[in-house]
């Protein structure tokens, strides 16, 4: 009798498969979460490892923002568990930023002020994770008046100033028009090839959630594919993209690329 070996998605989607060396920034094992009737997400196993570029992936109402916010600690599961290594620095940038009507320069330093920051060095810092993200030259402008490419990017800045090890995206260009989406992928290719707050022997980890398939194959090394709040295939990109899929995925992949 032959054995047919399991589709690499249903292997991938097993975390007691993944082989490694190096322990997982993030472990989630059976996580649930429920907004009171609403389970967002059910059964979810994910592993995240140091330097990962994780994209997330599915239809509207999937699960992705959830996800993101489980692993920033602003949603806690109502079920199952998440281990965390260590003590990450984990910073996010929110679908709709938050702009308040103030300088550029005062956004950002406030994010660090309210971290225990001093003003004045919140500030030169602020200046500094501006100039990170191309926008030395709006600093002390009102950021309401900026564009929405450039609030992203302010928003980008806020996250950078924060040093993290671990950046989490919530659909980053999603509104944005294409030369502004250029922009802030750029700043993503950018980031995802710098460190974390340990140097550069510790590369910077992020999980980014895109209906953008192109950006998702350019920028990420992994896919996480969401249907229903559950995890329905976990694969590199080039085997997500090449690979044999389940059938909702499959559908999925191709809806979004025509
Ligand atoms: N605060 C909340 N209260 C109640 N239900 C919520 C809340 N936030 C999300 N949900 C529901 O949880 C499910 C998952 O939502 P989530 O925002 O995580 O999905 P998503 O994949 O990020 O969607 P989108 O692509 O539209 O951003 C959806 O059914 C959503 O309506």
């Amino acid at each position: 009798m032959s054995v047919v070996p399991a589709p690499a998605w249903r292997r991938a989607a097993q975390p007691q498969d993944v082989q490694t060396l190096e322990p997982p920034l993030f472990a989630l094992r059976d996580l649930g979460v429920r907004y009171g009737a609403v389970q967002a997400l059910a059964g979810v196993n994910l592993r995240v490892l140091p330097g990962e570029r994780v994209a997330l992936v599915g239809a509207n109402g999937s699960g992705k923002s959830t996800l993101l916010r489980v692993l920033h600690g602003l949603v806690r599961p109502s079920a199952g568990q998440m281990r965390r290594d260590g003590t990450p620095r984990v910073a996010m940038v929110f679908q709709r930023p938050f702009v308040l009507r103030a300088s550029a320069v005062s956004n950002v330093a406030l994010g660090l002020w309210l971290r225990g920051v001093r003003w004045k060095q919140a500030r030169a810092q602020a200046a500094a994770a501006l100039q990170r993200v191309g926008l030395q030259d709006v600093v002390r402008r009102n950021a309401r008046t900026l564009s929405g490419g450039q609030q992203q990017r302010l928003a980008f800045a806020g996250a950078w100033a924060l040093r993290p090890d671990v950046l989490l995206l919530d659909e980053p260009t999603a509104s944005l028009d294409p030369h502004a989406k250029r922009e802030v992928e750029a700043l993503m290719a950018d980031f995802a090839a710098s460190h974390g707050s340990a140097g550069p022997a510790q590369p910077l980890t992020m999980v980014f959630s895109s209906h953008n398939l192109g950006q998702v194959k350019r920028l990420a090394s992994r896919v996480v594919y969401l249907e229903h709040g559950r995890v329905l295939a976990d694969l590199p990109v080039h085997d997500f993209f090449n690979g044999p899929l389940p059938e909702a995925a499959r559908l999925f992949v191709k809806g979004e690329m025509t």
